[in-house]
């Protein structure tokens, strides 16, 4: 099981001098949505070059020329790339194919898919890295979180790995951690932290306990 700490609300400075606080406990850094769509991908290529041994998810949020997208997020050191969930499957596989091709990975948000069920298998045959359920601020401002849908997410997927974000907190952890996800996104819960070090790493080595029992 991964920890992969999510930087939505910082620019690439901030980003860096926070990751250099908990790079030792965690195994990827997101650069978010919001930080991609301000600082573009120069953030990715950043963050890689300062932390090469720790894998970079740009969390594009693609919807569309899904093959590009992969093809330019690569060029600047994504490990990762995201697509929704709702695009079209010749978007999904146009990924896939270019993620293959570059010698990357490709994660699927489920964000705003009301059948989970249905299209986690559809995606899930489409040969993607990672399938994420995933419970978007405006919905965690509504108080929902994205538990249940791990478990379903977990009783379709075949191939792919499992994923959860969405306002996951030190305190919910155990909660997330009872459905086993291959990787546990967290944003907020680390990077709002005043310690943000001993959160991470306390996070980290519930994620190690859990993975020995
Ligand atoms: O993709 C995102 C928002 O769309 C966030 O990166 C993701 O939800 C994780 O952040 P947080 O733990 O703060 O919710």
């Amino acid at each position: 099981m991964e920890l992969q700490l999510a930087l939505d609300l910082v620019n690439t400075e901030e980003a860096i001098k926070l990751v250099e606080e908990v790079k030792d406990y965690i195994d990827i850094v997101e650069i978010g949505t919001p930080v991609v769509k301000i600082e573009g991908l120069q953030a990715v290529k950043a963050v890689k070059e300062a932390f090469p041994q720790l894998k970079v998810l740009a969390d594009t949020k693609t919807m569309d020329a899904a093959g590009y997208e992969v093809l330019k997020a690569a060029e600047h050191g994504a490990d990762i790339v995201t697509i929704l969930a709702v695009a079209e499957d010749e978007s999904i596989k146009g990924a896939v194919a270019e993620a293959k091709k570059q010698g990357k990975k490709i994660l699927i948000d489920l964000i705003a898919v009301k059948d989970i069920a249905k299209r986690a298998a559809e995606v899930d045959a489409m040969g993607v890295d990672y399938i994420c359920v995933h419970t978007g601020y405006d919905l965690q401002a509504k108080g929902q979180n994205s538990f249940k849908d791990l478990e379903t997410l977990k009783s379709v997927v075949k191939n792919a790995k499992t994923a959860i974000a969405g306002g996951i907190k030190l305190e919910t952890l155990p909660e997330v951690l009872k459905s086993n996800p291959d990787l546990v996104i967290v944003g907020g819960g680390i990077a709002n932290q005043a310690d943000k070090k001993a959160v991470a790493a306390k996070m980290q080595d519930m994620i190690k306990q859990h993975v020995l029992v």
